[in-house]
């Protein structure tokens, strides 16, 4: 991060002071922990993003990433999604009681909510002004993902983070959305879904905690209403990656990142998560 840029900035940064230490009741102790956690866990800080919002890939840069080959930059966007997973891993890995599920439903949770945070937390990387979003260093437009061949795949995701990005959410509820994503007690494959459940309405009662002292209880509708787009959205990347490995095996086989095979490709059997 930039130097000087967390303290000094982040010193001010009010909703610190909503939760700056554990308060007396667990539901805010839980607030602040996941609110930590989030922080902890992005890799640039709110006003690094700030900073960074006017870093556009010029034409001739947009050019080359065009011009690179489909399965080029499919390499490209695995390598850069599973950077982004490994952070919500980490994050998930800090939200009180998910450490104590038990292992397979972590790695289940994780399984099926991980692309889903990465596309909430690309809210926060997404400039509405110009509609680009941070990728590989700078901020990128639609077009820049040509050559990956999944025009509409790439649009939805765009527009889901337009969406996302018009409810002003501030960075304490995009952590406990986060939160509540991740923590789904009807994701398929759960071993013991009732702690799941209890760990979840945890971190409800924090979200709408959090809600209801913003005073914007209107959100909780429109953020569930999100999560059905989020579920589309992982469907159709899972649809374009089957698509893309029947003409690329060999380049998911041995090029892509073996969390991102544990992760979205079905039937690999690599275990890279059990180092939770
Ligand atoms: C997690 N912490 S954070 O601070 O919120 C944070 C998060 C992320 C990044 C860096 N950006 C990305 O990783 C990223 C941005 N946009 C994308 O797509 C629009 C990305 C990205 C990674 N994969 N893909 C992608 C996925 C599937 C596909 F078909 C094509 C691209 C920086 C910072």
């Amino acid at each position: 991060s930039i130097p000087g840029s967390e303290m000094g900035l982040r010193a001010f940064d009010p909703e610190s002071l909503f939760c700056p230490y554990p308060t007396s009741t667990h539901i805010e102790e839980l607030c602040a922990s996941i609110f930590r956690s989030h922080r902890e866990t992005s890799q640039y800080c709110v006003e690094e993003l700030q900073i960074l919002r006017w870093k556009i890939f010029s034409r001739e840069e947009v050019l080359a990433y065009q011009n690179k080959s489909m399965d080029e930059m499919w390499q490209l966007c695995a390598v850069r999604l599973t950077d982004a997973v490994q952070y919500v891993v980490e994050f998930a890995k800090h939200i009180p009681g998910f450490r104590q599920l038990g292992q397979n439903d972590q790695i289940a949770l994780l399984k099926s909510g991980s692309m889903e945070v990465v596309l909430v937390r690309m809210s926060r990387i997404f400039n509405m002004e110009n509609s680009t979003v941070f990728f590989d260093g700078k901020f990128a437009g639609p077009e820049l993902f040509k050559s990956l061949a999944c025009g509409d795949f790439i649009a939805s995701v765009f527009d889901f983070s337009h969406g996302l990005c018009a409810l002003r959410l501030t960075e304490q509820q995009v952590a406990l959305f986060s939160a509540l994503v991740l923590i789904n007690a009807d994701r398929p494959c759960l071993e013991d879904r009732d702690r799941v459940l209890r760990v979840r309405k945890d971190v409800e009662l924090a979200f709408t905690h959090i809600l209801h002292r913003d005073n914007q209880e209107s959100l909780l509708h429109k953020l569930y209403q999100k999560v059905a787009l989020l579920k589309n959205l992982c469907s159709l990347h899972i649809e374009k990656l089957r698509w893309f490995r029947q003409y690329y095996p060999v380049t998911v086989h041995s090029l892509f990142p073996p969390l991102y095979k544990e992760l979205f490709v079905s039937d690999t059997d690599t275990h890279t998560m059990v180092t939770l």
